[in-house]
């Protein structure tokens, strides 16, 4: 019986939000270069002289379904839950926003990705976001539930 392994790859994007409500500075809009760390499990691939023998995937091959899926849409965005004052002059003057729906949370955004990932039918074992070089956010694909994450949803979202 062969054995599963994980393989890592790793993201970033740049993003902007507005925690509406927090006590602290995150009430102001502002941005993060976040970090994305995709694991991904499952066995290598045994057949002989296939491209891919020994890949669980081709890392190139994961680094495009991940940024269609997920990196691709929120880089250089507006995370928006929708309930931030700034977001209609955004839509109004064409601005790129990812309408969420839900609080813009690095614990949200994590379950967010993992649930897209796993929509895009992804081997996923876990998803670690760092919103700042000293605080992330990981959940495992196997508590992401299978009608999707248990975040408040505010209005519709673009998300499916
Ligand atoms: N549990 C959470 N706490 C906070 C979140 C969050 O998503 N989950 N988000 C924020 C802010 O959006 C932002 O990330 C600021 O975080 P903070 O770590 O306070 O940022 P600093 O730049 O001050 O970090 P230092 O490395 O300590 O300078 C707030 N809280
Ligand atoms: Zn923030």
């Amino acid at each position: 019986m062969l054995n599963e392994v994980s393989v890592c790859k790793i993201f970033t994007f740049d993003s902007a939000h507005q925690l509406v409500g927090h006590k602290g500075k995150c009430s102001n809009l502002h941005g993060h270069t976040y970090k994305l760390e995709v694991v991904l499990k499952g066995r290598p691939l045994t057949t002989e002289g296939h491209s891919d023998e020994g890949f669980v995937i081709d890392f190139s091959d994961m680094k495009t379904l991940v940024k269609e899926a997920v990196v691709d849409r929120l880089d250089h965005s507006f995370l928006a839950m929708g309930n931030e004052p700034v977001l209609e002059t955004l839509v109004s003057t064409g601005s790129k926003v990812s309408h969420l729906s839900f609080r813009t949370t690095v614990e949200n955004m994590s379950c967010y990705i993992a649930y897209q990932l796993k929509l895009a039918g992804l081997p996923l074992y876990s998803v670690k976001l760092w919103e700042t070089p000293t605080a992330w956010a990981e959940v495992l694909a196997e508590d992401i539930p299978d009608e999707g994450p248990a975040y408040r949803l505010y209005g519709g979202c673009d998300c499916e």
